[in-house]
């Protein structure tokens, strides 16, 4: 089949016998698309793999480009994002607990009803494509089942599916935008503790947080200025960080770009960027030579650290916990006064007295959903208390690590009050650090609220839901 789903002319069989009418029947040819969105999904299911890992490597391998590479990663992440909701619809549709669908075919119908709800695919494109992978992939007995799911959801549009099946606005906002934005429930409530609204604003920061994130770039300071590098790239020079470019909109693999592949820039969300520039903002009462990153890998933050140390006459420890990612830092800062260690940051074994430390801690990424398709439905709350602990663990090393006068900025990408205020909160009341206003450090950056942390949100900066406190070592 093609991209929208009609089958292609079958190829003249010269030179063999015409095959006969009541031998088996072959299996449909599925189109390249939907295959390998079909395949990345049953990795995500069944090896805990990365969407956004899997799909480029399977379209690398299996040579699928342009319109056919688009559509597989418009389905591939639609319904990765969208499950929840494509479940509750399949749900909706099945006589039996969607828990006792076969989990195969469950992967081709979230593809299939995604088609349906949120894309403009003919229906019987849709319906066919998806019969035909389910008969392929699961077998003939499931096609009947997978069909009539089909039908009796393109009965309705996703507007009248949601009418249906989502919690009444007035009486519970939060299930309501939760389901309407194809966000687990207690994700939603999350976002709503910590804007602090369950209105208006909950519904903009759940539907930015379920839209397409843009790409930006970072221009590497010393190197290249934002207006060069929106001036080769074609972007916009970012609102807020000063070393910051947006792309636009389908530019293609940013990797690809000749300053990233010339490592003068890198991509890199304008929130992290914020945040490590406001890391070396705050000022220090004293010298301000010694720079750490106790939690470094990949290095996105450490090659923009190492890069204003540079400038700055300081040097950078980055600390990392896994070999492997030690080794993604070590390629990112090549060439800056950047020192890279292996170790626990809670006993890295570091001689104490750091002007400055950055802990960008390891966290539930629930402020940078938007980019992992898959993550909103496999993180769970327990995820979050089982985090809590380590980062509080590291911010204590960090502030042992920083020298009286000098500063710690904690960093989390996620707007989840547990592990940003819960966290920062009780290692300063014990440890009797100062906590600073992180507003100072996000000059010209808008709707930062009371402070004294900043917290930023796609919906009000385009960035990803970062989480940035500073705090001074009495
Ligand atoms: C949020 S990521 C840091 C992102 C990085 N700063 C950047 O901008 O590219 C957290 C990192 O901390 C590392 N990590 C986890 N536990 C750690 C520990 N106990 N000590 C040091 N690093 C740790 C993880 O392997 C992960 O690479």
């Amino acid at each position: 089949m093609n991209e929208r789903g009609e089958r292609r002319p079958s190829r003249p069989q010269r030179g063999r016998p015409a095959p006969r009418k009541e031998g088996p029947r072959r299996p449909p040819e599925i189109d390249p698309a939907r295959q390998v969105a079909f395949d990345v999904l049953r990795a995500v299911r069944e090896k805990d793999a990365y969407a956004n890992l899997v799909l480029p490597q399977l379209l690398r391998e299996r040579r699928i480009t342009g319109r056919d590479a688009a559509l597989a990663t418009e389905l591939t992440y639609g319904a990765s994002r969208a499950q929840g909701l494509l479940d509750a619809v399949i749900g909706a549709c099945a006589e039996r607990p969607i828990e006792k669908t076969d989990p195969v075919v469950l992967d081709a119908l979230r593809l299939g009803v995604y088609q349906l709800l949120r894309t403009r695919i003919p229906e019987h494109a849709a319906v066919g494509s998806t019969v035909d992978l389910v008969r392929a992939e699961a077998g003939s007995w499931a096609t009947g089942f997978a069909n009539a799911i089909l039908r009796s959801v393109s009965a309705k549009d996703e507007q009248t599916w949601l009418d249906e099946l989502a919690p009444d606005e007035a009486t519970d906002p939060i299930g309501a935008y939760a389901m309407r934005t194809a966000h687990p429930r207690w994700v939603a409530r999350s976002f709503a503790e910590a804007l602090g609204d369950k209105g208006a604003e909950l519904k903009a920061a759940l539907e930015a947080d379920d839209a397409r994130p843009e790409v930006h770039l970072v221009a590497r300071p010393g190197e290249i200025s934002a207006d060069e590098l929106a001036a080769i790239t074609g972007g916009d020079v970012a609102p807020y960080s000063p070393y910051g470019v947006r792309l636009p909109a389908g530019a293609g693999d940013p990797a690809d770009a000749e300053p990233v592949r010339e490592r003068l820039a890198a991509v890199q969300d304008e929130g992290s960027q914020l945040c490590a520039i406001a890391a070396t903002e705050v000022p220090t009462e004293g010298s301000d030579e010694r720079w750490l990153d106790l939690c470094a890998g990949p290095g996105g933050k450490a090659a923009l650290l190492g890069a204003l140390a540079a400038i700055s006459g300081a040097r950078v420890d980055a600390v990392e916990k896994a070999p492997h990612r030690a080794k993604l830092v070590e390629n990112t800062t090549r060439g800056l006064p950047v020192t890279v260690r292996v170790a626990d940051g809670r006993e890295s074994g570091l001689e104490p007295g750091y002007d400055r430390v950055l802990v960008d801690a390891p966290c539930s990424g629930l402020g940078a959903l938007r980019r992992r398709p898959e993550a909103r439905w496999r993180r769970k709350p327990s995820d979050v208390s089982d985090l809590t602990k380590l980062q509080g663990e590291l911010l204590t090393a960090a502030l042992d690590l920083v020298r009286p006068g000098g500063v710690v900025t904690y960093v989390v990408c996620s707007p989840h009050l547990a592990e940003t205020e819960g966290v920062v909160g009780e290692i300063a009341r014990r440890t009797k650090a100062e906590v600073l206003d992180a507003r100072e450090f996000f000059p010209g950056v808008p709707q930062l609220g009371d402070g004294p942390y900043v917290q930023l949100w796609p919906h009000r900066h385009g960035t990803d839901a970062m989480f940035c406190a500073t705090l001074r070592k009495p």
